[in-house]
C-alpha cells in the first residue's frame, strides 16, 4: 500500500516523504511544481507532475497506485498575497481540497491527512490556544483553510472518510541529516529571511513592528522544527490506520520565542552581526500565537525532540549554505 502525498515536492512535504521512506513506507507525489522543486523528490519516489484539483489527473494516479492515506500539503501559503488575490486561495486551497477529497471519497481512500494552520484562529484570546478556542482568521488564507476543516468535518458525518487536521504553528528547520530545507526563492518567513541576511543573501532585513504588547514589543510566534512536524503526521497515520476517529490537532510546542530573540538567535549560531532596520507592523500579524499542545501529546503519544530554538536555526544555516553551493554550482 502507498501512501499520497500532495505537495510532496514542498518545503514541508518534501520532509515528510523523506520520513515515510525512513520508516519503510511506499510513496508517491502528486505536485505542480508551482513552488516546489523535483530535485526534492528522492528519485526511487514517483512524482506525478499535475494539479490535485484535476480529478481525472488525480483519479488515474488512484487508480495506477493502491493508495492507503492521502497526506495534503499541496497548498497557496502566504498570508499578504491572499489578502491582495483571495480567489487564488479559496480556489487553490479550497476548492482543489474539495475536488482530492471527492475522488479520494470516489476511490474508497478512507484516510486523509489535512495541513491547517494557526492562522484559523486569528488573534487568540488566549496562550497558549487550544483547539477548542473561538475561530476567527485574519486573512483569507486563514480561512480558506477553516472552509476545508469544515468541509473534511461534513463529509466524514456523510461517508466512510477519516480524517486529520494538523493546524501547524511556525514551520522552520531543515532537515538534520541535511537532504532537505526551505528552498523557496523570495521567501517571507523570519528564521529563513535571516538566516539569509546572516550569510549575505541580503544586505539587511527588517522587523515589522515594535509596539505589540508583547515584553520586548516583537511579535511572539511558537516555531516547530520541521521534523518534529512529519513526526506528527507518522503519529496520526498510524492513528488512522488503528481506526482512530477524526479530530484535529494543534503542531507546537507551547512556548513562544519574539521576533527579536529570534534574530539574536540566529546572530549567536551564525557568528554575524547583521544590519537589522525597525519598519512598521505587517497588516494582519496576531501579537502572539502559542500552540496548547496536551491534546496532540495525549491523544497520539506525540514527543518531540527538536523543540530547542538553536538546534532550528543550525539546521535552517546548514541548509541556506548548501543551496548557496548548489546555486554556485549550477
Ligand atoms: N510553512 C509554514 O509555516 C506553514 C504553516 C502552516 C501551514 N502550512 C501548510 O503546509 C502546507 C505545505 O506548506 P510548505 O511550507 O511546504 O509550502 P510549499 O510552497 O513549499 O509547498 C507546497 C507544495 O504544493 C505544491 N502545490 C501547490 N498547489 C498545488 C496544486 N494545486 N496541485 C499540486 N501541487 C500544488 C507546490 O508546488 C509545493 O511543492 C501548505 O498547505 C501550507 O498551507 C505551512
Ligand atoms: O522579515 C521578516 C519576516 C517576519 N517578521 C515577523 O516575524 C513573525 C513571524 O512571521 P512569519 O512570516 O515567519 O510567519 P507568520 O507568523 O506570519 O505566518 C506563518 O505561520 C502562520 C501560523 O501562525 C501561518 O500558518 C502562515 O502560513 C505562516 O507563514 C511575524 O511577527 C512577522 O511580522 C519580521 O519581523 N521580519
Amino acid at each position: 500500500m502507498t501512501v499520497l502525498v500532495t505537495g510532496g515536492a514542498g518545503y514541508i512535504g518534501s520532509h515528510m516523504v523523506l520520513e515515510l521512506r525512513d520508516a519503510g513506507e511506499t510513496v508517491a507525489v502528486i505536485d505542480n511544481l508551482s513552488t516546489g522543486f523535483d530535485w526534492a523528490v528522492p528519485e526511487d519516489v514517483p512524482l506525478h507532475v499535475g494539479n490535485i484539483g484535476d480529478q481525472e489527473f488525480v483519479r488515474g494516479v488512484l487508480r495506477e497506485r493502491k493508495i492507503d492515506a492521502i497526506i495534503h500539503f499541496a497548498g497557496s501559503i502566504i498570508v499578504p498575497e491572499s489578502v491582495e488575490n483571495p480567489l487564488l486561495y479559496y480556489r487553490n486551497n479550497t476548492a482543489n481540497t474539495r475536488n482530492l477529497i471527492e475522488v479520494a471519497v470516489e476511490c474508497g481512500i478512507t484516510r486523509f491527512i489535512f495541513s491547517s494552520t494557526a492562522a484559523v484562529y486569528g488573534n487568540p484570546e488566549e496562550n497558549p490556544v487550544s483547539e477548542d478556542a473561538r475561530l476567527f482568521p485574519l486573512s483569507p488564507y486563514g480561512r480558506s483553510k477553516l472552509m476545508s476543516e469544515e468541509m473534511m468535518a461534513d463529509v466524514a458525518t456523510a461517508h466512510d472518510f477519516e480524517y486529520v487536521a494538523l493546524r501547524y504553528f511556525n514551520v522552520a528547520g531543515a532537515d538534520p541529516a541535511g537532504r532537505g530545507g526551505q528552498s523557496t526563492p523570495r521567501a517571507t518567513h523570519l528564521i529563513k529571511v535571516a538566516c539569509e541576511t546572516a550569510l549575505g543573501r541580503r544586505p539587511k532585513m527588517q522587523i515589522f513592528g515594535t509596539d505589540y504588547p508583547t515584553p520586548d514589543g516583537t511579535c511572539i510566534r511558537d516555531y516547530i522544527h520541521v521534523k518534529d512536524l512529519a513526526m506528527a503526521h507518522v503519529a496520526a497515520l498510524e492513528h488512522l490506520r488503528r481506526g482512530g476517529k477524526s479530530n484535529v490537532f494543534n503542531c507546537g510546542y507551547s512556548r513562544g520565542f519574539s521576533v527579536r530573540e529570534v534574530i539574536s538567535a540566529v546572530k549567536s549560531v551564525s557568528g554575524v552581526d547583521f544590519e537589522v532596520e525597525l519598519a512598521p507592523a505587517r497588516a494582519g500579524d496576531p501579537a502572539a500565537i502559542i500552540a496548547k499542545s496536551d491534546k496532540i501529546r495525549t491523544a497520539l503519544g506525540w514527543r518531540p525532540a527538536h523543540a530547542d530554538l538553536e538546534g532550528i536555526v543550525r539546521n535552517a544555516l546548514d541548509w541556506e549554505r548548501h543551496l548557496m553551493d548548489r546555486q554556485k554550482a549550477d
